[in-house]
This record gives C-alpha cells, structure tokens and sequence, in this order.
C-alpha cells in the first residue's frame, strides 16, 4: 500500500494566525516540499490576494513533479482565480454540517449542495483536477455528507476529502467515520486538525480505514492548534505501519527547519520527529544504554529523519556520557580527574544550568591545568542602533596578535556585533552561527540575559554561552569563546 501526501502548509499552514509568506518564500518552501517528494502541494488559495496568485503563479512556472493546488470555495470566481494562475487543481471546499450551513453560509442545504456540483462541473470543463472537499465532515448529519460527496462523484470529482475541521474526532471515531466513506467509489483523502492533540493519530486511523490521501502541514502549523504534522504521518507510516509515501524522510528536518525559520512559528524541544530534543539523551542511564545499542533509548535511527544523535551534560550525567564527551574533545584523564569533572558538572546542574560543550572543556582544563592561549581576543566592541539608524557595529579584535578592525550591519544590534566579529574572522576561518537561544532569567529590563548558540566550523558543532545584564555583550562573549573552543580544537587535531 502507498499513501498519497497532500502537503497545505502553504495554505491551512498559512492559515496560522499571524503567519504570512512573501511570494519568494511561498516559492523556496514549494521547491523544497517538492524535492521532499509531496505528491500534491496546496499551495494558496487564488482569491485570497494578489501576492498569493504571484505565488502560486511563481510555483506553477517551476514545473515541479508535484501537482500544484488551489483552495476554492464553491464560487466561481474562486475557479476563474485559480484558473488565471494555471494550477493542476482545485481544493473545492463546501461546509456539509448544518451548524456551517445555517449559521455560516446562511442558505438551504439544497442549494449549498447545487452550488457544489455546479461548481465541480465548471472545473472540470475547464480543465482542472478537482479535489471535493466535505467542510466540518465530522460534525455532518452521515446521510446528507454521503449524498453530496455521491453528486460529487458523479459530477467528475477526482478525489473526496472529509474534513475534521475543528478536530473533534477521537482515533475510534476516525476509524469508524473514514472506514464508512472509504465505500464511496472515488479516492479519499483525510485532513484533521489538532484542537485535541489528535490530529496525527486520527490521520493515521482514516487511512488504515481506506482513505488513500492524507492532508498534512510541516511542523503541524495551521489553523488553532494547528493540522496533522506530515513528519509524524509520514514516519509512523513507514516504521509503524510498514507503509510508504513518496516522501525522503531524510529531508524531513531541514525542511522542517526552513519551514520554522520562514514562517517564524518555532518548534517545541520535544515535538517527535523535528524537535531539538527528539535525538538528544541526558540521563546517564540512557546514554549509556545508547552506547551500548541505540535502540534501547531509540526506536528510529536520528539518520532516517535526517539528523545526528546528541548528548546533552547536564544533572541527570552518568559516566558513561561523560567519557563520550571527554573522549570526543580528546581529553585524556585520569580516574582522579575524571570524578573532579564529574563532579563539578553535576554542581552546575545543581545550581539549575545546563553544561555546553565549551563549559564542559574548560572545567576539564582547569582539572588538567592546561593553559589554553585564546586566539581571539575582543578588544572593542561598539554598536550604534535607532528608529532612524541601520544598526552598526564596529569591532576590534586580536587575532594571533594581529589588531582586525571591523564593521558590520545587521537587522539589529545583535546581528550586526555577530557580522562585525564573522568579517573579522573571514581570513582566519569560517565559523557559522547554527542556532541563538536567548533567555531573560530574571524579571524586568535589567534581567540577566542568557544566550546559548551553536556554531560550527567544518563538520564540527559546539555550544557555548555567556550570562551578562547585556544582550549584546551576552552575545559577542558567548560567539568568541565558541570561536575559540572550535580553532583550539582545530588545532589539537592537527598536533
Ligand atoms: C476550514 C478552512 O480552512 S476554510 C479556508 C479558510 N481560508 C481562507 O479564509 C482564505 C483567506 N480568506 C480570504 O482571503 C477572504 O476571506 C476571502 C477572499 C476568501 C473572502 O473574503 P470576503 O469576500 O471579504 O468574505 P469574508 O471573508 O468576510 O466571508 C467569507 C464569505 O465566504 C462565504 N463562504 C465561506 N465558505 C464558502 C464556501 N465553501 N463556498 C462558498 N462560499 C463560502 C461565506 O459565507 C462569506 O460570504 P458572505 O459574506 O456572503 O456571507
Ligand atoms: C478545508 C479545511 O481546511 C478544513 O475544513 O479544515
């Protein structure tokens, strides 16, 4: 068996409220969904604005393997729109529950159910894949739902989708509900939404009941609580299931990332599959199972979703985590020194912090006494931002006893102190900046601020910190010693 994907974050993902995509960015993530191998990308909805027919016009232009979409209601210049921006098909969208009927649309269900064909003919005279979806399904009287998905059917439907559009469904109901529509003679599509936290399983439940397409949005945005998370369908599918999808699972987290990234809407730690946290092990129990066999802690292989396993230091250590991460950073120690750095990071988780790669290795150095000379050194560091200013920074650093002076713009203040330092560092390495977390720890304007960034340099990524009343400091302090650990590192490889 093979389950179609109908990927909508770009158009019940966009739905999220506050999220809105320029048309280059509709255009980045529908190059991307395509190579992720989606088979139908709704990719907005015509009526919507003109920015959105530039991008669904941008999107169709590219000629991807993915059959391009457009929602539409039942209205004929919902078609005409979609038409004039040469999509494959149309997502026809028609409330079928009384409540959206009466209180929505305020017309007879008779002519509600008119409309409908009429408009599915329309489309299909002209062309268009039409995708027949039943509003607010789950809420519908059964008899009405099935008669007008039937019409549609006979009115040339290609495919009839039921959707669950304020996610009441629980998984029995999904199983039972789907499994009845599944009889209707045309390919079903199921599409819940998450009001409950349900949404992925009830997917999952609709297509073991016989729906072959499943409608789902990268990272679960959407609507409330958003849809049904394709990363989640699309794995369980494959390692619960045993059933495939078009999908490269191995893009599933840098299309996730891309996804958070332009949409703005971030993703909880522990969110299965793309969640920061979904392959990282801190309990010493854990870790040390997974050095001895993954799957004791693991029940998917990180690389199957496109992603490295990760050990985290903090309270909850064993020694065996700890002898991996001394070992990585190519400590040799002693049974003696060993326990003090043991203990030492288990003091810092005592005191409520986490412990990033640069912390652990200056505690081991300071255990070992080695001296590490910093390469770099801030020696200035002046930042100037504004309602009528671009935010500049300048910044003087030493690097290997030569003065660097440099300046940098950026979006803020912050950024432009990071693109100062990274021009500065452009001829002696070429550090990225991966993530920048930032917390106030405590309550008002004067709180400590602490920032914890991962940057990597080659194929190596270390975390570091700095905790100042200063954002800016903050940042600069936490990116130059990140920048040191890596080149000091770099260098011990070498000798
Ligand atoms: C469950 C879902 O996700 S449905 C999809 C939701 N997506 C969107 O709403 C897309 C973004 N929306 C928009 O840009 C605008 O709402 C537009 C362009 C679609 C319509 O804008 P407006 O014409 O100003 O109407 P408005 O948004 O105030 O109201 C929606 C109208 O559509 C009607 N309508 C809603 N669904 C349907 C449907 N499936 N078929 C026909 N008409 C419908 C409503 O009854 C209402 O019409 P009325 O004002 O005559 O009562
Ligand atoms: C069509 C749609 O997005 C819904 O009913 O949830």
């Amino acid at each position: 068996m093979q389950v179609k994907i109908l990927d909508t974050t770009l158009r019940d993902g966009e739905q999220t409220p506050g999220v809105s995509l320029t048309p280059e960015e509709k255009l980045r993530i529908a190059l991307r969904l395509d190579d992720l191998g989606v088979d139908i990308i709704e990719a907005g909805s015509a009526i919507t604005s003109e920015g959105e027919r530039e991008a669904l016009k941008k999107i169709v232009k590219e000629g991807l393997n993915a059959e391009i979409c457009s929602f539409a209601r039942a209205l004929q210049v919902d078609i005409d729109e979609a038409l004039k921006c040469d999509v494959d098909s149309i997502h026809l969208v028609v409330p079928t529950s009384e409540l959206h009927i009466k209180d929505k649309l305020q017309k007879p269900p008779g002519e509600v159910k008119e409309k409908a064909i009429d408009s599915i003919e329309y489309a299909k005279d002209h062309g268009l894949i039409v995708e027949f979806s039943a509003e607010d399904a789950t809420r519908s009287n059964m008899q009405f739902l099935k008669e007008i998905l039937e019409e549609s059917i006979s009115a040339g439907a290609d495919r009839i989708c039921a959707c669950d559009t304020v996610g009441i469904l629980t998984p029995e109901r999904a199983y039972e509900f789907y499994g009845e529509l599944s009889k209707l003679k045309a390919p079903l599509s199921v599409h819940c939404h998450n009001d409950f936290g349900l949404a992925v399983a009830n997917s999952l439940m609709g297509l073991r009941a016989g729906a072959s397409e499943v409608h789902a949005t990268i990272n679960g945005i959407g609507e409330r609580a958003g849809n049904a998370a394709l990363e989640e369908i699309v794995v369980a599918l494959y390692s619960l299931y045993d059933v495939k999808t078009n999908i490269n699972t191995k893009m599933l987290y840098e299309t996730s990332k891309m996804v958070a990234r332009l949409t703005g809407v971030y993703i909880q730690p522990n969110k299965a599959i793309v969640g920061e946290n979904a392959f990282a092990h801190e309990s010493g129990i854990h870790v040390d199972g997974i050095l001895k066999k993954a799957e004791t802690y693991e029940p998917i292989t990180p690389e199957l979703v496109g992603r490295k396993r990760r050990f985290v230091m903090g309270k909850h250590i064993g020694s065996s985590a700890l002898k991996e991460k001394l070992e990585e950073f190519d400590f040799k120690v002693d049974e003696k020194q060993f326990k003090q750095i043991f203990e030492r990071v288990k003091n810092l988780g005592d005191m409520g912090k986490c412990v990033t790669d640069v912390d652990l290795q200056a505690i081991a150095e300071d255990v070992l006494g080695i001296v590490e000379d910093k390469m770099v050194n801030l020696e200035e560091v002046t930042v100037v931002s504004g309602n009528k200013l671009t935010p500049t920074a300048s910044v003087k650093l030493r690097i290997n006893e030569k003065e660097i002076l440099e300046a940098g713009v950026g979006v803020g203040p912050v950024d432009a102190a990071i693109v100062a330092i990274k021009k500065s560092l452009e001829d002696f390495a070429d550090i990225k900046l991966e993530e920048y977390h930032v917390d106030a720890i405590t309550g008002g304007t004067d709180a400590l601020i602490d920032v914890i960034i991962k940057l990597r340099y080659k194929d190596k990524i270390i975390s570091a910190r700095s905790t100042q009343p200063d954002i800016i400091m903050a940042s600069v302090e936490a990116f130059i010693s990140g920048v040191n650990r890596l080149l000091a590192n770099e260098k011990k490889k070498k000798t």
